[in-house]
Formats: C-alpha cells, structure tokens, sequence
C-alpha cells in the first residue's frame, strides 16, 4: 500500500508551517515525517517544526520546485526504506515556488507505487489578501492557488465573518479546489488526502519561475543583539520586506533565544521551545527594494 503525500504550498508568511504544526500535532497517532523546504541556508522551519514530529527533513539552498527536484526525490526514497515506514508524508513548499514543478516530480511512476500524492492544500492569509485585493492577479499566488485541491484561509481571526464569506466565494470561483476556513477542519485528514488515483501527465502549463523575483539577506552572529537596537533596524526596515524569520538572542535575556516573525508589517517575538545560540535570520523583499550590503551592515553592527 503506498504511502499519501501532503503537499502544503502558499505564499511567503501565509501560515504553512503553523498549519502543518497543527496538522502534526493533532490526534490522529500517525506516523508522519515531514520535509520542508527553505530556499535559503538556514533551516528555519524544519528547526520549528522540530518537538512535533518523528521526522523532520530539511531541504535548503533551494527550490523543490526546481533547483533540488532531484533532492526531493533522494529523500523520499530514502525515507520510504527506512525500516519504519512513515505513514504519512507531509511536504511543505517554500512561499516562493511553483508547486506545478513538484507535483510534476511527484508523478514519478516509480515513486508512485511506495508513496503517493493524495492531496495539495494552499495556505492563503486571509488577512493579506483581504487588505490587498491585488494579490489575487499574482502569477505565482495565482499558480499556487490553481494547484490546490484544498484551499485553507489562515489569519481570519481580525476579520468581520462577512468579509470571510466574500473571501471564501471569491476563492472558490477561482478553480475546483474546496475552500476552508480557520475552525481548524482542515486537521481533518479526510477533508486533505483522497484526491488522487493514479500519476497524471499534468496540465502542461509552464511553470512560474519566481525565484529571480525576490531577494534574500541571511544573517547570523554567535553573539546576541540589544532588543531596542534589533526592533528599530526591523522597524526601519519593515516597508521593503515581505517576510523575515529567524532565531535572535538578545543581550537583555541571556541564555534564551527568541522566534522572530515578521510577515508585511506584522511582527512578533516568542521563546523558543528548542535550544540554540546567537543569531540566524532570513530576509526577503522584492528584488531592488532591499539595500542588502547597508542592511548586513547595519546587523553586524548590532552584533559587535
Ligand atoms: N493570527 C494568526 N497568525 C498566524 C496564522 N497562521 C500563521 N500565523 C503567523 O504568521 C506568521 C508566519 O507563519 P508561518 O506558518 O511561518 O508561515 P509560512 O507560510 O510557513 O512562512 P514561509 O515558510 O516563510 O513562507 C507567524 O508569525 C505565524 O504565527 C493564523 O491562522 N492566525
């Protein structure tokens, strides 16, 4: 019997790894490995998925879109040998790819007959795209959308249910996929997985390449940063990004690392439950809005 693969794509900050987090952490007594993709160096996301799953299988320094196709595949050969099978699968894309080129890598018919794609859920923050209508004509939101079988809303909590409803309407008209909303229905297995049969030959749209569209600035230190010089710098910083996350250490809290979040102009801090030192943050922005060498100065002046 093959093994179901989830596979959770959306855009940058949509609430991919907080969603699979649910999803691992629901009761269900599965057996899941999950693979999780940062197209930087640093693994974030694998490091916060982390306490919540068996396995957790970070693939970085690229795209599973494209650049570490192959990648994708070793792993989960690999991972179907292990002499404890999982029982589930759960990939998640990075926010910038195209899922077209990994559901294409999926239909590998000899991987097929040991692990199967069963479902493709896309994270959209409802809040985003409630506050920025013009999301919906972005080729890539657009391509990450037109893949899903399942669409699930994230962020609904700040707005009113009307606003809810004429999202979910404007979503569903948008292609064949079911729309969910955040009461957490999602974490239900039987509304993600059952959706395929067999290996299809695709839809042979070309895939949307968008990695070129961004810029990324990686930053790590040994040392801890001062808390009111780090808000400021991300304060000043906060118009040119799109996403930024990382682990930072702060001179104010010896010993204690904190989860740092920003999505748009959203940012939040929280203890880290998994032990590290120093620093490792990522940023991203739109190519040509972010000032890469003045930010990295501006970091490595904090970190002295
Ligand atoms: N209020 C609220 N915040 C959320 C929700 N889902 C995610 N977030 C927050 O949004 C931020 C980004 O969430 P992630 O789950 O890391 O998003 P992601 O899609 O994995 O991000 P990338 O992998 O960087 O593209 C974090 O600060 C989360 O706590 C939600 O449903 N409600």
């Amino acid at each position: 019997m093959s093994v179901p693969i989830l596979l959770v794509t959306g855009f940058l900050g949509a609430g991919k790894t907080t969603f699979i987090n649910g999803v691992l952490q629901a009761d269900h007594g599965l057996r899941i490995a999950a693979i999780v993709n940062d197209f930087g160096s640093i693994n974030i996301d694998a490091r916060l998925l982390e306490s919540a799953t068996d396995e957790v299988i970070g693939l970085k320094n690229g795209c599973i879109c494209c650049s570490l196709q192959g990648d994708l595949l070793r792993t989960l050969k690999r991972v179907m040998g292990e002499a404890e099978r999982p029982e589930l699968i759960v990939i998640e894309a990075s926010g910038v790819a195209d899922p077209k080129g990994i559901v294409d890598a999926l239909m590998d018919p000899v991987l097929w007959r040991s692990a199967r794609l069963d479902g493709v859920v896309c994270l959209v923050d409802a809040e985003d795209v409630t506050a920025d209508p013009g999301r919906l004509d972005d080729p890539l939101w657009k391509a990450q959308v037109a893949a899903a079988d399942v669409v699930q809303l994230s962020k609904t909590g700040a707005l009113r249910a009307d606003q809810v409803t004429a999202l979910t309407d404007r979503l569903a008209a948008l292609g064949r996929h079911r729309v969910l909303g955040a009461d957490g229905s999602a974490r239900d297995f039987a509304a993600l997985l059952g959706f395929a049969a067999a290996p299809s030959p695709g839809d042979g749209r070309a895939r949307v390449e968008a990695a070129d569209r961004f810029e990324m600035l990686e930053w790590r230190s040994e040392g801890a940063v001062p808390m009111a010089g780090f808000q400021a710098l991300i304060q000043a910083l906060s118009p040119a990004l799109l996403r930024a996350k990382g682990f930072v250490a702060f001179r104010e809290k010896p010993g204690q690392q904190f989860v740092f979040q920003l999505v748009g102009r959203r940012a939040t801090l929280a203890p880290a439950d998994t032990a590290g030192q120093g620093c490792e943050l990522v940023l991203i922005g739109e190519r040509g809005k972010l000032h890469v060498p003045a930010i990295r100065a501006a970091l490595d002046e904090l970190g002295r």
